[in-house]
């Protein structure tokens, strides 16, 4: 009989764990969104949060959410952490790639996940389930032939000591 650790945690918490670590990162005061791109073997290619681009101070574009004038909201202006994923990938292809995310992509990431050849989203909330912008997503997935499904939350606790 094999002496090996039983409490470990299995694929799918370690990929969106490691999608929600990212978010960690993000400076949104609102929704804090990460996101993890895996191959069809199971390694990580990739991951991305919310932010602004590069070169566009935190400190001085806004994070607001309502404004008379849009140019003084955060959403002209923010990268999603899905494109970000996408965008950070330098390795060639992602055709065939998992995408973990924390919150359902948007229109906009939907289609440049399907570009890019990812086949398969997992993600964890669908709070905007209700908007145009999600029920599009889905409609170009089931056209696409991109498969996804909610993440089953285990209710494991992990802590780490940072
Ligand atoms: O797919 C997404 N990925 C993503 O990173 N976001 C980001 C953009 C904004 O910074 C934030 C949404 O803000 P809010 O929930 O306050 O509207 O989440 C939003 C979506 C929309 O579903
Ligand atoms: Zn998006």
């Amino acid at each position: 009989m094999s002496g090996k650790r039983q409490d470990y945690i299995s694929w799918d918490e370690y990929f969106m764990g490691v999608a929600i670590l990212s978010g960690r990162r993000s400076k949104d005061p609102n929704t804090q969104v990460g996101c993890c791109i895996v191959s069809a073997d199971n390694k990580i290619l990739s991951m991305g949060y919310n932010g602004l681009p590069r070169g566009c101070s935190d400190d001085e574009f806004p994070w607001e959410r309502e404004g008379e004038d849009p140019l003084k909201t955060k959403y002209v202006y923010t990268v999603h952490s899905e494109l970000n994923a996408i965008l950070n990938y330098s390795g060639g292809s992602l055709e065939g790639a998992k995408l973990y995310v924390s919150l359902f992509p948007c229109n906009e990431c939907a289609k440049a996940i399907i570009q890019s050849g990812i086949k398969e989203v997992i993600y964890d909330s669908d709070k905007y389930a209700d908007t145009t912008s999600v029920k599009a997503s889905k409609m170009m997935f089931d056209c696409a032939g991109v498969r996804y499904h909610q993440y089953h939350r285990t209710g494991r606790k992990v802590e780490i000591e940072l």
